[in-house]
């Protein structure tokens, strides 16, 4: 499995670690890595050398590099630009799912994926049970679906708390475009079962935090769930849970196994 990598920095770097340096995916590497802005010409020749592969400043020659399938991990901002032209001829892997929080949008690109017959990638990041949402959801029983996250200070504001604070309570819309960088999960939540505007959202800072705390709330005719994850924040970025750049890992495994798990 050839793939191409659109963001190197946290989780892009972990994925070329684990891919290209450890071989920890068998049969897996990560080849091309795109980055058209100015500033990459300076960064990515080191980069490509230390982990083998081909920079690409442009889209076109990135798709047409022998790609499999691109994995998105890097913003939203991103995601915008390049989702829609990629789904026309790639399988893409989208972890910067806050980009697909708007409907249209959504619906755009799977339009584009189901004309194109190619497949998008939504991995469950830094949360986890979406299993259990969408099968309590099916036959549309899913009556409330809620996410509390709690993180400590400095992944949500700039300065010392010397207590929690709750910083927003709201629709998973409405999280996402206050907090573009913390509230992917609130996304990927409601896309699993009850749409980013019943899905309910609270974010809390912690200064006692040492872990990002996300529970997930569901209840339905199936009965109710609860779940808590407290994820370790990866070392270099802590907003971002650790957990998320493994579900990457596990989904590219699961591409290739022979049974479905979940
Ligand atoms: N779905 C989920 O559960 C979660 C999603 N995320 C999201 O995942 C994404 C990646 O997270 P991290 O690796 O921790 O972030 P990061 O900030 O460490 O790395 C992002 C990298 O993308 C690069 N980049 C930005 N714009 C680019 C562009 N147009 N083309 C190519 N590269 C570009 C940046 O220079 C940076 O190196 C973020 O959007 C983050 O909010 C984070 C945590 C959980
Ligand atoms: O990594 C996390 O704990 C969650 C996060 O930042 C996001 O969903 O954007």
């Amino acid at each position: 499995m050839k793939i191409g990598l659109i963001g190197a920095g946290n989780m892009g770097i972990f994925l070329l670690e684990k891919i290209n340096k450890c071989g920890f995916l068998p049969n897996y590497s990560i080849v091309s890595v795109l980055d058209e802005r100015e500033k990459a010409k300076n960064s990515m020749p080191a980069l490509s050398e230390q982990y083998g592969f081909a920079f690409f400043s442009h889209l076109n020659a990135f798709l047409t590099s022998g790609i499999d399938l691109v994995v998105e991990s890097s913003n939203i901002q991103a995601v915008h630009t390049y989702a829609e032209r990629i789904l026309r001829e790639k399988d893409l892997l989208v972890i910067s799912v806050g980009a697909l929080a708007d409907q249209l949008v959504y619906k755009r690109l799977l339009s584009t994926a189901e004309r194109s017959g190619t497949r998008l990638y939504l991995p469950a990041g830094a949360i986890g049970g979406l299993d259990a949402i969408k099968a309590a959801g099916i036959t549309g029983d899913l009556n409330s679906v809620s996410l509390i996250s709690r993180k400590p200070g400095k992944a949500l504001v700039n300065g010392e708390l010397t207590e929690e604070k709750v910083l927003f309570s709201g629709s998973a819309s409405e999280a996402i475009a206050r907090f573009p960088q913390n509230a992917n999960v609130a996304i990927t939540l409601s896309l699993a079962g009850i749409g980013t505007d019943k899905t309910k959202v609270t974010i809390i800072a912690d200064p006692t935090l040492e872990t990002n705390v996300h529970t997930v709330q569901a209840s339905g005719s199936f009965g109710k769930m609860e779940f808590t994850l407290q994820n370790r924040p990866s070392p270099d970025n802590p907003k971002t849970s650790h957990l998320t750049a493994l579900s990457i890992l596990s989904r590219l495994q699961s591409l290739k196994e022979q049974t479905v798990i979940g």
